[in-house]
């Protein structure tokens, strides 16, 4: 982890609201370059809301977002599509892949549609590390649903964005897949110098993570870094979780 302490993803004093619902209630962040940010919480605290606001799906009803420098609370509709085309890649919980496409098709839709190549030794990388080498041919629905989410998250690489967001991609996976899947997020990081912002209701991610937000009821609750690992990051999470006596 390289913790320059600069920002890829800052949000300001940032609330929305849905009716009378506050999702974010004022939520303050700072998501740092080349690490991997884990926005834990439970069911309703308010984490697809803010990964919502970071991607520019949403407007926040106050506050400011910015991503990469750009402050999207600024952007018209317009701009705001190039920020979400462009820097940004975004992976749902599941039902990412269009089902009429082969997976190496899916995987290299972002740069069709971006009229861009990548370079082929990050092509070849991901593929080989998303386990995916035999399947790149097959139809999405041949695969089973841990192998269609190493897909997304391996497109969601392949533009090399300035952020990924990811909504609870390993929800309902076995552990041993949803270990694959978030030690590829992690590598990336790591290894391609990447930015990643992943929500979960699952502390485990924490083991994944460089630091770890806890979000509840829409504020941020507490944020936790460990400079001397991630196991020590993974034991925090389950301690704050604990000692909330609201387990997720
Ligand atoms: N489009 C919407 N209209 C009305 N209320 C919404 C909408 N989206 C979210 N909410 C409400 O805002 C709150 C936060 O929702 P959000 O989906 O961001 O939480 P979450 O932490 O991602 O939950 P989960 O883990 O269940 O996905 C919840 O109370 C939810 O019901």
């Amino acid at each position: 982890m390289r913790n320059d302490g600069e920002a890829i993803v800052r949000l300001e004093s940032v609330t929305k609201n849905y009716g009378p619902k506050k999702a974010l209630d004022g939520v303050t962040l700072r998501c740092l370059k080349n690490n991997f940010t884990a926005i834990l919480g439970p069911p309703g605290a308010g984490k697809t809301t803010l990964l919502r606001c970071a991607a520019g799906l949403d407007r926040p009803t106050s506050g400011t977002v910015d991503v990469a420098g750009e402050n999207l609370t600024s952007l018209d509709e317009a701009a705001l599509d190039v920020v979400r085309r462009e820097r940004v890649s975004y992976v749902f919980s599941s039902r990412n892949l269009l089902p009429s496409l082969t997976v190496a098709e899916n995987l290299t839709l972002p740069l069709r549609l971006a009229r861009r190549s990548a370079a082929p030794s990050l092509v070849i990388d991901l593929v080989r590390r998303a386990g995916l080498s035999e399947h790149l041919d097959s139809m999405p629905a041949d695969l089973c649903r841990s192998q269609q989410q190493m897909v997304a998250v391996a497109r969601a690489m392949i533009t090399s964005p300035a952020v990924i967001l990811a909504d609870d991609p390993a929800r309902g996976l076995d552990p041993r897949s949803a270990g694959e899947l978030l030690g590829l997020l992690a590598s990336y990081v790591h290894d391609h110098a990447g930015n990643v912002v992943l929500a979960s209701h699952d502390p485990m991610v924490a083991a994944y993570a460089d630091r770890a937000v806890l979000l509840r009821s829409g504020r941020v609750e507490r944020e936790m870094s460990f400079p001397e690992g991630k196991e020590a990051l993974e034991r925090a999470v389950h301690l704050a979780v604990w000692e909330a006596r609201d387990p997720f």
